[in-house]
């Protein structure tokens, strides 16, 4: 039986070289079709997860099945039913995309005939049609990245890897690679597991994030469960004069105890976790108490906030 799911319970490794712990006590799960996303620093431990999923190195300790298969048991069921595209994949540079597209399809038992036609068929998928008989090693950046992902599609996969997919690609492309992977989730109904170090792009892509850091998920949940998580709003106000400034921080202070006023320069800083009544009650305490305000601005925290918040060695708030 296979299916698109991922299942991961206290999955932990260490490397004996040099006794790194890169991997500690991780568990998660991912569902049939969705969209999840690995974020972390450098050396957080998402490619060894990756490499752990995919069959390419033992775990230490702890369970993973992926597409209904025990990585460790049944190595060869879980290989068919993935495709895999890590960093610094070695290819022959003097093989042309359409080639290594035909052999790859040849390696998983496709007859000739038909891996003619998946690779022409890959080809559109990834638009390198114009670029299919040219030398991969005259491939940019971007063309390379689009051979993977093709690459990974041969054996028509219920789960897709991809470790670092975007990075070093320039924005048109990474836009490119983006669109491609969520028309493959959303059309297909792919599964996708893929590692970053960009917010942005865990952020615009994923159904729900883990957070890595340190080989421990510090935050799992949707990008909006992230942001609200930590996240209070902040309203900065300034006003045209310093006395106004204290005179204003007084009253708040008497009539807004849950939130947190901070002094910052000429500025006043509210966090609140409902910013947009806040504002609305900070305005009218004001107004009444006859103190004029110069400007107020209202925003949420972003993924960025979160991440750096959670992956500092200061950061205290800590989610499972
Ligand atoms: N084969 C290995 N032998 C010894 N240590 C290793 C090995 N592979 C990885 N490590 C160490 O394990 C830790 C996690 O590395 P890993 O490559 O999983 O991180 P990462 O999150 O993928 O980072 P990056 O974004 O830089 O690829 C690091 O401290 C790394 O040096």
């Amino acid at each position: 039986m296979s299916d698109g799911t991922i299942a991961v319970k206290h999955l932990s490794k260490i490397f004996k070289k040099g006794n790194v712990h890169a991997v500690k006590d991780v568990s998660f799960d991912v569902k049939e079709g969705e969209f999840f996303a690995f974020l972390g620093p450098n050396g957080a431990g998402k490619s060894t997860t990756i490499q752990i999923l995919t069959t390419l190195i033992n775990a230490t300790n702890g369970e993973v099945w992926v597409a209904g298969h025990d990585v460790r048991k049944s190595p060869g069921s879980v290989r068919k039913h993935i495709g895999v595209a890590l960093q610094e994949t070695g290819v022959d540079p003097d093989l042309t995309g359409r080639e290594l597209l035909e052999l790859q399809a040849r390696i998983f038992g496709f007859n000739k005939l038909e891996s003619k036609k998946r690779t022409e068929e890959l080809l559109d998928v990834v638009q390198l049609n114009e670029a299919a008989n040219r030398r991969i090693g005259n491939y940019s950046g971007g063309m390379r990245r689009r051979l993977d992902l093709a690459l990974t599609l041969v054996n028509n996969p219920s789960i897709l890897f991809l470790d670092e997919p975007t990075t070093g690609l320039d924005p048109s492309n990474r836009i490119a690679i983006w669109e491609e992977l969520r028309r493959l989730n959303e059309v297909k109904g792919t599964t996708i597991f893929l590692t970053t170090q960009y917010l942005e792009e865990a952020d615009a892509l994923a159904d729900r994030i883990s957070i890595i850091n340190d080989g421990e998920i510090v935050a799992t949940g949707t990008p909006k469960e992230l942001k609200s998580q930590i996240g209070s709003d902040l309203i900065s106000i300034t006003f045209p004069s310093e006395e106004n400034l204290h005179q204003s921080k007084e009253i708040l202070q008497q009539d807004m105890s849950e939130a947190d006023i901070i002094e910052t320069g000429n500025s006043l800083n509210i966090y609140a976790q409902d910013g947009t009544r806040k504002m609305v009650d900070v305005i009218r305490m004001l107004d009444q108490a006859g103190l004029e305000i110069e400007t107020i601005n209202l925003s949420s925290p972003t993924l960025d906030d979160i991440f750096l918040k959670l992956t500092s060695k200061e950061g205290e708030v800590q989610n499972g």
